[in-house]
């Protein structure tokens, strides 16, 4: 791996751990201004504070997104888009350049694919194109790699998430994000396969806290790398605890009911 993307890459994952906790805060352009992501720099500083590694958001809220106080984190600019609102939103598109997220002070980029939707062969084309350019600029990728479309039932079957994280790194990408597969078991599977580090996908909020952490836990001990959560961090009722709970089972291996401990 060229320095440069050593280096950055560090800023997302930290490098004693060798995992990460991502909080994405791209859904105002998938979902609009939901809870959580209005008061960006509130957000952000809490689940900075809180232990996040870095954020992830579009290249329109990096300047509202950038306290300039409190301890810094890495920053990962998203390229791809679509909304709610679309006939079909696992259609998505390139809505901005590499070249442009590094004049933002990107540290990573981050695409989106789902395997299985109807313009999933342009979405793989973008992607082989952007892995080589991030190559070229030393900027690590972090694909989004779902199993979504017509033909997929179980979007966390095993078989179609290990198959989706395996095309992102064949395709050349640094981090596959993708959906847990319910299990420590079948998820080890997903880790095995995939060649790269994989962070598990949070969705909607979970019931409860400790449903959420044992979920983390489960896929740290099979080699998962951490987490790339968004409104199970942003929508809590303490974004800022629930991310140092969190944190602590990725970092320090923490047990479940030790890192409950933190939200009290
Ligand atoms: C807004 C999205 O498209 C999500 O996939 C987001 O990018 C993400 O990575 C995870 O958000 P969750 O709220 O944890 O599902
Ligand atoms: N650099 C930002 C955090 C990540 O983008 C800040 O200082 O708030």
């Amino acid at each position: 791996m060229m320095i440069g993307k050593k280096i950055r890459l560090e800023r997302i994952i930290n490098r004693h751990t060798g995992r990460t906790v991502i909080a994405p805060m791209d859904h105002g352009v998938s979902d609009g201004p939901m809870k959580g992501i209005i008061d960006i720099d509130k957000t952000v500083e809490s689940i900075s504070q809180g232990g996040a590694d870095a954020i992830l958001m579009h290249k329109g809220i990096v300047e509202q997104g950038h306290r300039g106080y409190g301890k810094d984190i890495g920053l990962i600019v998203h390229l791809s888009a679509s909304t709610s609102l679309a006939p079909n939103p696992n259609n998505k598109v390139i809505v901005t350049s590499v070249e442009k997220a590094i004049q933002l002070g990107a540290d990573a980029v981050s695409v989106h694919v789902n395997l299985g939707s109807e313009t999933e062969s342009e979405m793989l084309q973008e992607l082989g194109e952007i892995s080589e350019t991030c190559s070229y600029w030393g900027i690590p990728l972090l694909a989004m790699m779902y199993p979504r479309g017509q033909k997929v039932e179980n979007e966390h079957d095993v078989e179609l998430v290990k198959h989706a994280a395996r095309v992102g790194s064949e395709l050349g990408v640094d981090i596959v994000k993708t959906n847990y597969t319910g299990d420590p078991d079948s998820f080890k599977e997903v880790v095995e396969g995939a060649l790269v580090p994989v962070v598990i996908a949070g969705g909607p909020k979970v019931d409860t806290d400790e449903e959420l952490l044992q979920m983390v836990k489960d896929s740290i001990e099979v080699g998962g790398a951490g987490v790339a959560f968004g409104r199970n961090l942003f929508q809590a009722e303490n974004p800022g605890k629930i991310t140092r709970a969190i944190s602590e089972v990725v970092h320090n291996n923490l047990e479940v009911d030790e890192a409950l401990k933190f939200l009290k």
